[in-house]
């Protein structure tokens, strides 16, 4: 199967789990955003992190963010969780609140600018509906591996079993070896540390998931482990914007791409379109390249990935 058919495919699954009306729904609307950094430490100088982005993206879709080291990826991410606060612009949050008096559950829609609104109100979202993710993790010391992605979800209101007998089974699906489950990830290489950091960003499957580069450090084959579980794991419900540097993993998971450039937003494209310029070539798949990885031990393939430039197609 080539990426490409496995994106229609997962627009398919989606298209029939989701209504019509649902589908439509805006998660996230930027308006015009803004962000600049002023160096203090160089004679005041201002860099341009953002420079009047504006997009949405709506209900279970997944939105891919690519482009050049410095456009401003990681920026984008930031200013949406309120790491960083933006200098211009709206960032609106449109939530769902049930109905207090509506018998048949009804839910209101309501909107929150995460630009503006209270810091009381941004820890509120990231505990019960936004997801961040950063290519490090930030691990708790002493804390084993399995209980570093159960948290989350004993926070949700899991029993400590159920969440983690999920944990062990994200950290299985992304080949972390069961030796290292118990143990603490402070002593773990970048890439076991990325799948803790991945199976715990996505184990509660928050509403708005924010990833930034989760598979950077992972080598081929748990890339694609990583690839296949962000398809089968998050459902409807989650909405991603993830950043990614490798071409053929951001068309095989994103509906849409968004392309940056020197801060600014050059164009969002379906990921088939993204997929026949940037990504090595249809005939070599996620699924074809596994067979042929199969076949040798040589372990390179990651070296040839097609690198996510986000310049216009040569
Ligand atoms: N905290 C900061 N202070 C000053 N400048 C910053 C800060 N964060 C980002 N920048 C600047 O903003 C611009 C965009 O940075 P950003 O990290 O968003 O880019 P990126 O596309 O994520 O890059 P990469 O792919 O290398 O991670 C860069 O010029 C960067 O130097």
């Amino acid at each position: 199967m080539t990426s490409q058919a496995n994106t229609n495919d997962r627009t398919e699954t989606k298209t029939q789990s989701i209504s019509r009306t649902e589908l439509c729904r805006p998660v996230l609307t930027v308006k015009q955003l803004s962000k600049t950094f002023a160096l203090h430490t160089v004679d005041e100088t201002e860099v341009v992190g953002l420079d009047e982005v504006s997009f949405q993206v709506t209900a279970g879709e997944f939105l891919g963010v690519v482009g050049e080291s410095g456009s401003g990826k990681s920026s984008l991410l930031k200013c949406i969780y309120r790491t960083y606060q933006a200098t211009d612009g709206d960032i609106l949050y449109h939530q769902r609140v049930q109905d207090q008096d509506n018998e048949s559950g009804g839910k209101t829609p309501t909107e929150i600018n995460l630009v503006s609104c209270s810091d009381r109100e941004i820890i509120r979202l990231r505990k019960n509906a936004i997801g961040y993710t950063s290519q490090f993790l930030d691990e708790i010391p002493r804390v084993p591996a399995v209980d570093v992605v159960a948290r989350p979800l004993c926070e949700q209101g899991f029993a400590d079993k159920k969440a983690r007998e999920r944990a062990k089974s994200l950290l299985s699906q992304l080949r972390l070896p069961k030796s290292l489950w118990e143990a603490y990830p402070a002593t773990f290489s970048g890439g076991e540390r990325q799948r803790v950091n991945l199976a715990q960003a996505i184990a509660p499957k928050p509403n708005l998931l924010l990833l930034d580069e989760p598979t950077s450090a992972l080598d081929p084959e748990t890339r694609r482990a990583a690839v296949e579980l962000l398809e089968t794991y998050l459902d409807d419900d989650t909405t991603v914007i993830g950043v990614f540097h490798n071409a053929d993993v951001v068309s095989a998971v994103a509906d849409r791409i968004a392309v940056l450039d020197e801060a600014q937003l050059k164009r969002i494209e379906p990921a088939e379109t993204y997929s026949a310029t940037h990504s090595r070539t249809d005939s070599v798949a996620v699924d074809q390249e596994r067979k042929t990885n199969n076949d040798h031990t040589a372990d390179t393939a990651g070296d040839s990935e097609t690198d996510t430039n986000g310049g216009d197609p040569q």
